[in-house]
């Protein structure tokens, strides 16, 4: 069998971060709070918050939405601005290269406006610095000129919203994240939520899907909606070539299988790490150099985009020693687990020494 090519080249349909064909997901993006499925405590939250800024005539404290890719910061960045009935403005952290960059969107803010940055951990330290009295009492600091004829002015921003949207919250400082007064933090949907968003989004598609077949797109969409709309677009294509105008479970799951995505989200990536531990080195332990050199693949794309889901599911534990696949993982491989002596294995950090 020819080597298949590295994941870092390879468009992988359950990867949660956005790609080029995604361009069109915004046709699918709920408009209005109640519209957005899950995330009940941070959609109540933000529905009162925004019901009392409105009351208020004021601008509704700053919102910082923290979470992993594709679960809704910029669709529920959107909302807000619709919500509160205003202009919502949209940059990003990398694309703020200068103060001044920043200063300009900020003097063109109308009152109670939303600016959105996107990706705010990747903020310039000088740019952050003009958002702290910006934020905190709509000001801006500014210098002009330079040397001896240098002078700093102070200008009244109209009272504005910043919703930042980050998946790396840890990354944040701490006085950038001490001005959000809403902190809020998304987290994967659970199969119900899943269900009722994939529903949804096949009404919008004018996809006539039923419910068992809805089913089986979610089940497989690692808990994020932008994996679930992706595959249910998949799953209408291979629906209109093969001319089934009803889409049940028997035909998405025949599209789902094709793409190689199978009942519990993994793709032929995740499945070839789990049969190398399985099947070439027992089930582990086994060190993640190795794992990566087996497959060919560089040792952070194995961390950063293969394994996170795979323990978070359970599939595989890290050790001091290195991965161990669980039972659950051979059950899935339809594979029998070896007997293992369990004094042999330490669970309590991995091989790098962090637990
Ligand atoms: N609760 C939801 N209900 C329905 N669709 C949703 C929901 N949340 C997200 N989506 C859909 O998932 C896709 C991705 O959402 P969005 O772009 O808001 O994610 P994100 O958190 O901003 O991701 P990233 O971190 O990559 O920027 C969009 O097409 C959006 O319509
Ligand atoms: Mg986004």
């Amino acid at each position: 069998m020819a080597k298949p090519p590295p994941i870092t080249e390879t468009k992988r349909y359950v990867a949660p971060e956005r790609s080029e064909d995604d361009a069109l997901e915004s046709s699918l993006r709920p408009k209005r709070l109640a519209e957005f499925t899950g995330q009940a405590q941070a959609r109540e939250n933000l529905a009162i918050f925004i019901e009392a800024a409105k009351a208020r005539g004021e601008a509704l404290d700053h919102v910082l939405f923290s979470g992993p890719p594709g679960l809704g910061k910029t669709t529920l960045a959107q909302i807000v601005a619709r919500e509160l009935g205003v202009n919502f403005r949209s940059t990003s952290g990398p694309v703020l290269a200068k103060a001044g960059d920043l200063a300009a969107i900020l003097t063109n803010l109308e009152p109670r406006d939303v600016l959105f940055i996107d990706e705010i951990h990747r903020l310039n330290p000088a740019v952050e610095e003009i958002l702290y009295p910006a934020m905190e009492d709509y000001e801006l600091d500014l210098v002009i000129g330079e040397g001896p004829s240098a002078r700093s002015v102070k200008i009244t921003l109209a009272p504005f919203t910043l919703v930042g949207a980050t998946t790396r919250s840890g990354l944040i400082t701490t006085p950038l994240r001490d001005r959000f007064g809403i902190p809020v933090r998304l987290n994967f949907y659970t199969a119900d939520e899943l269900l009722a968003i994939v529903e949804r989004g096949a009404r919008v598609l004018g996809l006539e899907l039923t419910t068992d077949g809805a089913r089986e797109i979610a089940g497989r969409a690692r808990g994020t909606p932008r994996i679930a709309g992706r595959l249910l677009k998949r799953v209408r294509d291979f629906a209109a070539v093969a001319k089934h105008p009803v889409v049940d479970a028997k035909i998405a799951d025949a599209a789902l299988t094709r793409l190689e995505v199978d009942r519990r989200g993994l793709d032929a990536f995740d499945r070839r790490y789990l049969k190398l531990i399985a099947e070439s080195f027992g089930g582990g332990p086994v060190g993640v150099e190795t794992i990566a050199a087996a497959l060919g693949e560089a040792r952070d794309a194995i961390e950063e985009t293969i394994e996170p889901y795979l323990l978070q599911q359970g599939f595989v534990q890290r050790s001091p020693r290195g991965r161990i696949l669980t039972a659950n993982a051979f059950t899935h491989l339809g594979l029998p687990a070896p007997a293992r002596d369990p004094s042999q294995i330490g669970l309590f950090t991995d091989e790098d020494g962090d637990a």
